[in-house]
């Protein structure tokens, strides 16, 4: 959410951001809302005032004027609560109308309406040279029967699977190791639930605009999350954080769940895109100051492909565009991993900064170093998601005989050279 005073002084920013994103926002109206929200309550304080001052010379007045004086402080206070009464369905529209506007992005980030005007920044890794016809890794799942991805169906229907034996404990080993690697660097391990209120998808920015991707529990009133970014903006709403020692730093590790009800016949072989998954989620709150969150991006960055360089997956940084970001992205960098059998690098990884924008719908604030509170900036970033960077992992690292090689860094944690 922006700032209205920000929105009053630099409209045109605005609405050049909601175009940059494919945005459609109505600031006249909103503007018009805010003078007469702005307007009621200055109205509402001088009736208020009014009706305070006669109450405190009430007692002085001249007998003969003191019915006349009670009359006029109770129209004032009546008028008052009137007012108020009114305004409440405007504010509510007001902040409904904040809540669906873009934050503005990074100039540097290619200007463009969807992934096809993202920009290669950096190219890591060389691409495996196999000297045979690689098998994708379905083939290599079903030839060491490392997992269900049949039988399941009938069980829980399209986009599920059940992974078995050697890929069911590399999942979890995979989970492990980056949940420690990411705590290494100083990031506090939480686990946190997928199963949130509908406040949390507000926070976050999910929520409004995109609840048709999101599974709902009626009866419960609760939300199943696609990422633990969304319990971790709720964690501390409200409060006045002490960033006086640095960010807050979590690891975040939880199932995700996702209805991809966007991309009906995309990536439907195999683990690129399921419904239910499992990520390891960088997520900071720094203070709100633009050079500390870049720095933090550039770590969140970093970390990500420290643990991509361990996996000895080949690999590419995007700048993303303005209208591939979302909403409300500052800037996003994805990384994208090498997947062998569609000669195509594939999203497995999306760091981003939100500046103030998450902070102020999930009332994230910090006494700053002269003492004024502000809302704080949020970044976040996948370390590790899976069942999608089993994609690469088992494709790059295959053997003419149709075995995974793994990498030094897992040899030691799955005891052994091959899975
Ligand atoms: N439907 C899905 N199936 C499997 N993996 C997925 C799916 N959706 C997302 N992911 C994985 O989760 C990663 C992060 O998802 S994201 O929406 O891009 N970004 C976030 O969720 C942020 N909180 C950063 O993690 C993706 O890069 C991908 O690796």
């Amino acid at each position: 959410m922006l700032d209205l005073a920000f929105i009053r002084q630099n409209r045109d920013a605005v609405a050049l951001a909601a175009t940059q994103k494919n945005v459609a926002v109505d600031l006249d109206t909103l503007l018009a809302l805010d003078a007469e929200v702005r307007g009621a309550k200055a109205e509402i304080d001088r009736l208020r005032a009014e009706r305070n001052a006669i109450s405190a010379g009430f007692k002085t007045a001249a007998p003969e004027e003191k019915a006349e004086l009670g009359r006029r402080a109770k129209e004032a206070g009546a008028q008052a609560s009137e007012l108020e009464a009114g305004m409440a369905d405007k504010e509510q529209a007001l902040r409904d109308m904040l809540l669906k506007l873009p934050n503005i992005p990074y100039p540097g980030a290619p200007v463009g309406p969807d992934e096809n005007s993202n920009v290669v920044v950096r190219t890591e890794g060389a691409l495996p040279d196999f000297g045979f016809t690689p098998r994708d890794h379905v083939e290599l799942i079903e030839k060491n029967d490392w997992a269900d991805l049949s039988r399941i169906v009938q069980v829980a229907g399209s986009r599920q699977y059940c992974l078995k034996g050697r890929l069911a404990i590399l999942e979890t080993v995979l989970m492990s190791w980056a949940l420690q690697k990411i705590a290494a660097a100083g990031f506090t391990p939480i686990t946190v639930p997928a199963l949130v209120r509908e406040d949390a998808f507000v926070r976050q920015g999910q929520f409004p605009g995109h609840r048709e991707e999101t599974y709902q529990l009626p009866n419960d009133d609760l939300w199943l999350a696609g990422t633990a970014e969304v319990a971790l903006t709720s964690l501390h709403t409200g409060e006045i954080l002490d960033l006086s020692n640095g960010p807050i730093l979590y690891a975040g590790y939880s199932p995700c769940f996702r209805r991809e009800a966007g991309s009906a016949g995309r990536d439907v072989r195999g683990l690129l895109r399921v419904h239910q998954f499992v990520k390891v989620e960088q997520y900071v709150i720094c203070e709100a100051d633009e050079a500390v969150s870049a720095d933090w991006h550039a770590r969140l960055l970093a970390l990500a492909e420290e643990l991509l360089t361990d996996l000895e997956i080949p690999y590419q940084v995007i700048e993303t565009s303005t209208g591939d970001m979302g909403l409300g992205k500052y800037r996003m960098n994805d990384i994208e991993s090498w997947v062998p059998s569609l000669a195509k690098y594939r999203e497995t990884h999306s760091c981003s900064t939100l500046h103030d924008w998450q902070a102020r719908r999930a009332n994230l604030r910090y006494r700053d170093s002269e003492g004024k509170v502000r809302f704080a900036h949020t970044l976040n970033n996948t370390a590790l998601a899976s069942p999608r960077i089993l994609v690469p992992l088992l494709e790059n690292h295959q053997t003419e005989d149709g075995r995974v090689r793994l990498p030094k860094a897992l040899q030691p944690l799955m005891g052994g050279e091959y899975l």
